[in-house]
This record gives C-alpha cells, sequence and structure tokens, in this order.
C-alpha cells in the first residue's frame, strides 16, 4: 500500500517464480545516447533504460543540440553530428540523482567553448568530482568545481592527451577521460591496476573507434572518427540483482531472469554466490554481441558467509546493500573490505545499509570500508529509510518480504531512479504462482 512517500509493505507467504526480463542496462544506456551524439549518423538503439538518471542524460544530449526520437518504449534515434551542431544551454543543465551523467557528460562535453554549468540534486551536489576535474583539467579544459554546480568552459576548444594514474577504481573517472581522449590530440594513457565496468571500451570500438589495453593501461588514440551504429541494450545486472537474491530468500522459489547482460565486469555478484556455496544456472546467448548477455536461473537455498575484497569490489559495488541482507540469511560471518566508495554513492550507503538493516534485527555492524554481518537472523518489520538512494530502497522492498510484520519504508519512490517498475515486476514474479 502506499500512503505518501511512505511504502506500507508486508512480508509475503508466497514464493517468487516464472521469468522476467529486467529493464535496460542503466550503465550502457547512459553510454549509447552519449556515443550516438559524439558519432556521425543515426544511432538507433534499442531496450534503452528509461529511468530518473537516463533521461537526465538524454535531456542534456537534446538541450546541446542533438536531436534524438523516441519511437517506442526504449527505441531511440540519435542523430550524432560528432557535437558540430553543439548549442550552449542558457539554463544550467540538471542532472538530477546521477552520478554517471555529471561525470561522463564533463567528458563529453569537454572540448566544447562553455561555459557551460551542470548542476544536479541535493544527494549528487555532495558527490565527489575533484576526480573527474583533476584529469580533465590536465587535458585543458577549465572546469571549475570539486562539486556540483561544475562549470565547463574550453576557449580554445582543444585538450591534450595526458598519461593519468587513476586513484580510485571508478568506470566514472575512466569513462569521462576517455570521452574526452577521443577528441584530444595524441595517445592518452588511463593506468587502472583495479579494472573496473569496461562498457565504454566495449561501446567505443561498436562505434568503430580504437581502444587498446596492454596491461594495467589503456590506450586510447586522439581526434577519433566515431560511426552511428545500432545498440541492443541487454537487461541491468545490478536491476537482476535483486530478483536473484530474493528468489534465494524466499522459500521455494524458483525464477529466471532473461537477456539479461553477464559482461564479466559486472558479475561480482554471481562470484559471491560462488563463495556463499550458492547454486544458479546460466544459459548465454549467442548474439555476437560484445556485451555478452543471458538467462540466470536460481532457486530457493541456504548458503554460508564469506569474505569480499579486493578486485571483486568494482565487480559487485552496486549489488552491496542486497548482498548484505542476503548475508543476514546465510550461516556465519560475511565481511565485506575495501568498499568505502559506497561512503560517497547516492547517500552513505554503508550506514545506510547498517542502520536500517539493524533495525530490522540484524545482526550488522559497519567498519570504516565496509561491514561485518552474523547471519542468519530472522528480520522484523520496521521503519526504515532509503535516504533517498534506489539500491537502498529496492534492498528493503525485498527485506521486508522475508521480514516478520509490517515495515514502512521511507522516501520509496526514489527506484525510479534505475528501475522504475520495480514494484510492478515484483507482483509479475508473485503472481506466477496463481
Ligand atoms: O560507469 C558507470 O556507469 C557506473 C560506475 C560505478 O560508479 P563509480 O565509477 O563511481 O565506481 C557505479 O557505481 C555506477 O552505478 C555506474
Ligand atoms: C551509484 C549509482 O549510480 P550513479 O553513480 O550514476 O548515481 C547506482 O546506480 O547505484
Amino acid at each position: 500500500m502506499i500512503h505518501g512517500k511512505m511504502l506500507f509493505l508486508n512480508p509475503t507467504k508466497e514464493s517468487l517464480t516464472g521469468k522476467l526480463a529486467v529493464p535496460g542496462d542503466k550503465s550502457i544506456s547512459h553510454r549509447s545516447l552519449m556515443f550516438g551524439a559524439l558519432a556521425e549518423g543515426q544511432t538507433e538503439i534499442r531496450g534503452l533504460l528509461e529511468s530518473g538518471d537516463v533521461l537526465a542524460t538524454l535531456s542534456a544530449i537534446k538541450q546541446t543540440g542533438t536531436m534524438i526520437k523516441r519511437r517506442a518504449v526504449g527505441h531511440y534515434l540519435v542523430e550524432g553530428t560528432a557535437l558540430k551542431n553543439f548549442s550552449i544551454p542558457t539554463k544550467p543543465i540538471d542532472l538530477g540523482n546521477s552520478g554517471t551523467s555529471a561525470r561522463l557528460l564533463s567528458g563529453l562535453f569537454a572540448k566544447q567553448v562553455g561555459p557551460l554549468t551542470l548542476i544536479g540534486d541535493q544527494s549528487l551536489s555532495k558527490r565527489p568530482m575533484k576526480r573527474i576535474s583533476k584529469p580533465l583539467t590536465q587535458m585543458g579544459l577549465d572546469l571549475q568545481g570539486d562539486t556540483l554546480p561544475l562549470v565547463l568552459a574550453n576557449p580554445h576548444q582543444q585538450l591534450q592527451s595526458i598519461t593519468y594514474q587513476m586513484e580510485v577504481a571508478s568506470a566514472q573517472v575512466k569513462s569521462a577521460i576517455m570521452l574526452a581522449a577521443i577528441q584530444a590530440e595524441g595517445i592518452t594513457t588511463i593506468i587502472d591496476p583495479i579494472p573496473s565496468r569496461d562498457h565504454t571500451e566495449k561501446m567505443l570500438q561498436d562505434f568503430s573507434g580504437e581502444v587498446t589495453r596492454v596491461g594495467q593501461e589503456l590506450l586510447v588514440p586522439g581526434n577519433q572518427s566515431l560511426k552511428a551504429t545500432t545498440v541492443d541494450v541487454p537487461g541491468d545486472f545490478s536491476s537482476a540483482a535483486f530478483w536473484l537474491v530474493a528468489g534465494i530468500l524466499l522459500p521455494n522459489s524458483e525464477l529466471t531472469i532473461e537477456k539479461v547482460g553477464l559482461n564479466a565486469t559486472r558479475t561480482g555478484l554471481l562470484t559471491a554466490f560462488d563463495q556463499m556455496g550458492l547454486h544458479y544456472d546460466l544459459e548465454l546467448i549467442e548474439d555476437g554481441s560484445q556485451e555478452p548477455r543471458g538467462n540466470v536461473t536460481v532457486k530457493a537455498q541456504k548458503g554460508t558467509g564469506t569474505v569480499i575484497e579486493g578486485a571483486l569490489l568494482p565487480r559487485l559495488i552496486d549489488e552491496i546493500p542486497i548482498l548484505a541482507l542476503l548475508a543476514t540469511q546465510v550461516n556465519g560471518e560475511t565481511v565485506i573490505k575495501d568498499a568505502q566508495e559506497l561512503r560517497v554513492k547516492e547517500t552513505d550507503r554503508i550506514q545506510a545499509v547498517v542502520s536500517n538493516l539493524q533495525a530490522m534485527g540484524a545482526t550488522i555492524e559497519a567498519t570504516d570500508d565496509g561491514m561485518r554481518i552474523l547471519g542468519p537472523t530472522p528480520l522484523k518489520g520496521a521503519v526504515v529509510d532509503s535516504y533517498g538512494d534506489h539500491r537502498i530502497a529496492m534492498m528493503l522492498v525485498i527485506a521486508s518480504l522475508i521480514a516478520e510484520g509490517e515495515t514502512r519504508l521511507l522516501d520509496a519512490f526514489v527506484m525510479k531512479i534505475s528501475y522504475p517498475n520495480f514494484l510492478e515486476d515484483l507482483k509479475i514474479l508473485l503472481h506466477h504462482n496463481q
């Protein structure tokens, strides 16, 4: 039941069964619009995620002069002009809640004369931007601000290549540099010791561009001309993660998530399942796409605690909230380390996960760079808060299904940021029982 911004949630005795295709991948959707604008010619996108964050990117690109037409749900045409028709909006560009938009668009727009102002909501306005202003300034962009509002200007419309050692394992930082590097003079080298999601690398090649990885170095030639293409966006593994964990937790469940992205830089949750002794079936769809996709099936089952650390973190960074819920229900201790990046997401996700799950009766404590969880503990309904964070909200909806008694979720409707139909899809999986 819905009441204002609060959602009243009750546990279910049902299982989750059947098949579901989750909405398009958020990271790939953002990038398809950006590369579509940077290329010459008409790019066709199918399966674009129509969520708050992606629509922020879409609107920013339209406001700066690129034509984008919507043909049907998720079906878009981008009329790319290699940003030659760029126009500077008179008003600041509002990127809402989307970190990906703020960081990647700064790279995409780095060669424009400007000044161009990027703003966002309260949460986005607190997120660190120095991580992109530092490399982009070295490349020649005049970028003011360590947080939003960011003002971008490049009066001479020139960018130099750089050699840059990444300070955090962030695909957003890497991608911002790459988008600028494509438009720069010379070859840019990005050194990233811990690999992060590689959708930008793959998509650059799909748009006839060039990028080479040599060990820890990513080499991006400048002055590239990109050609329009078609993009078929797979389902978002980060959205599927909520159902995979729910299927494991709700007795008698068996569900399949279809045509979901299985890029290895994103599927760290499956590695965590392996470590926890949890089983799943994978069926790959061979369609020649650079972004692998397939069907994942899970059943209700019991697992054991594990340690999540190191290079696994970037591969499941957005899945930590739902993984923490899973850890409250398996046997023994789970320790999540090296996850300090969670403190600078839409909210401090370490604090948000720990305080909410504690309120529901879990044995969980925060550490500087992660959390410790001791399972299994029965959960009880409580008043919980998304803190305006979509992934926290969706995790708490799943938690409420296995809790005893009613849960009241404050600020619930932020789910639209990445998964507008989350509650409808929950009903679909519950109703397969009937
Ligand atoms: O590049 C991307 O599309 C994303 C990268 C990750 O952020 P960081 O680069 O900050 O780790 C992730 O958390 C975010 O949801 C999307
Ligand atoms: C962190 C996220 O997104 P962004 O950084 O784009 O706001 C997310 O979707 O979990």
